[in-house]
């Protein structure tokens, strides 16, 4: 039996957790409120991330993460982004250089000011003789969902092939189904951005725009998406893969996801902070909008609906009046292969 330790006690850790326990692994899972630990150890419940769920009796919650660490072979970080380098940096304190498990994450965003990916961060804070890898599990997958044991389909990405197909093996199932990547880049930029996409998407329900909107955006935000990954080399065939195109669409077009339901009210005319208040999760989203809106203007590429995106979360700027001028753009070709160059464009 494998054990396993899941660190962030929300809504993805807990329903990953399920999978796994089910899978047979033994499976700690770590959180820092004691309430919700002991909820998990005597009810078997999460109430407030998965409402109605049943947990196995066998995953055991801890408080204390020098316990949910002993001698696993698997960690996956399943905190907010914010929370990844601090986290990091204890499990890193607590390790020798024997117990050598995979590090797993499955967290979806960009630090703030640095902009830094996830797995980058967790390279920058773990000292490479305590690990056996970093693997970024990442796809189409609504924790709700998954906890119902609905099909789910995600990516197991890493440079080390042994360490992702050891984190397929750990995962798979007949409703869980890993692809391995050795995209590393271009799968957790596709994670992070289409945040940004949902927002935007929620946004224009919320105002009463239709489908050929909802589409419009997916399809020309997937496009935006593309070029910052592969501004940084990322696969473009990435994109229109499980964490490319697959979770844009589960996220941009669900009521599941916390970022479209963020962006849905923000169309409806309440401010940010009253939404962010009352969601009780985390909207990476917002804080990746800022990052990504940093990055692009850094490096000097195009996100236009990024940059709208941050005008009305940032800048108080009207989801209609910034829908106006995206339309208004100069004209340009669909693609920058076509002929026109991209200055032209
Ligand atoms: N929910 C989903 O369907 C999916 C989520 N993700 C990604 O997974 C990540 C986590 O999301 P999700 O589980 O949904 O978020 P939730 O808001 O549901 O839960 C976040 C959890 O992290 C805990 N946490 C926050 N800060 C810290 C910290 N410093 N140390 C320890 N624990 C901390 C929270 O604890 P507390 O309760 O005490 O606040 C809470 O248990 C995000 O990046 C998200 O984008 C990816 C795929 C699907
Ligand atoms: O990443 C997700 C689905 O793949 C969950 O999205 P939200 O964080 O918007 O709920």
């Amino acid at each position: 039996m494998t054990k396993i330790a899941v660190l962030g006690a929300g809504s993805w850790g807990t329903a990953l957790a399920m999978v796994l326990s089910e899978n047979g692994h033994h499976v700690n899972i770590w959180g820092n409120m004691p309430e919700r630990i002991e909820e998990i150890n005597q009810k078997h419940t999460n109430e407030h991330y998965l409402p109605g769920v049943k947990l196995a009796e066998s995953i055991i919650g801890y408080t204390d993460l020098e316990e949910a660490l002993k001698d696993v072979s698997f960690i996956l970080l399943v905190v907010p982004t914010s929370a990844i380098r601090s986290v990091t940096k204890q499990i890193n304190a607590l390790l020798d250089d024997k117990q050598k498990p995979i590090i797993i994450h499955a967290s979806k965003g960009l630090e703030q000011v640095s902009h830094k990916r996830i797995s980058v961060i967790i390279d920058e804070e773990m000292a490479v003789e305590k690990h056996s890898g970093i693997v970024v599990l990442s796809g189409p997958s609504h924790a709700e969902e998954v906890a119902k044991r609905d099909i789910t389909t995600i990516t197991a990405a890493s440079s080390s092939e042994i360490a992702s197909q050891a984190v397929q093996r750990i995962f798979s199932n007949n409703y869980f189904r890993v692809y391995t990547n050795s995209d590393v880049v271009g799968v957790e930029l596709g994670a992070a951005l289409k945040n940004i996409i949902a927002v935007g998407a929620g946004a224009l329900v919320g105002l009463g725009y239709g489908d050929n909107a909802k589409a419009a955006l997916i399809t020309r935000g997937l496009a935006e998406i593309s070029r910052l990954g592969m501004a940084f080399g990322a696969d473009p065939l990435t994109f229109i893969g499980l964490s490319g195109v697959g979770d844009l669409i589960v996220t941009a077009t669900s009521v599941h996801s916390r970022n479209w339901r963020a962006g849905n009210l923000i169309g409806k005319g309440l401010p940010l902070e009253e939404i962010l208040e009352n969601m009780g999760m985390v909207v990476e989203g917002v804080a990746t909008t800022k990052a990504a809106y940093e990055l692009a203007q850094e490096k000097g590429i195009d996100m236009p609906i990024t940059a709208a995106i941050y005008r009305v979360l940032f800048e108080n700027a009207r989801v209609d009046e910034v829908v106006e001028e995206l339309m208004l753009r100069d004209r340009k070709a669909e693609h920058s292969t076509s002929k026109m160059t991209a200055e032209e464009e």
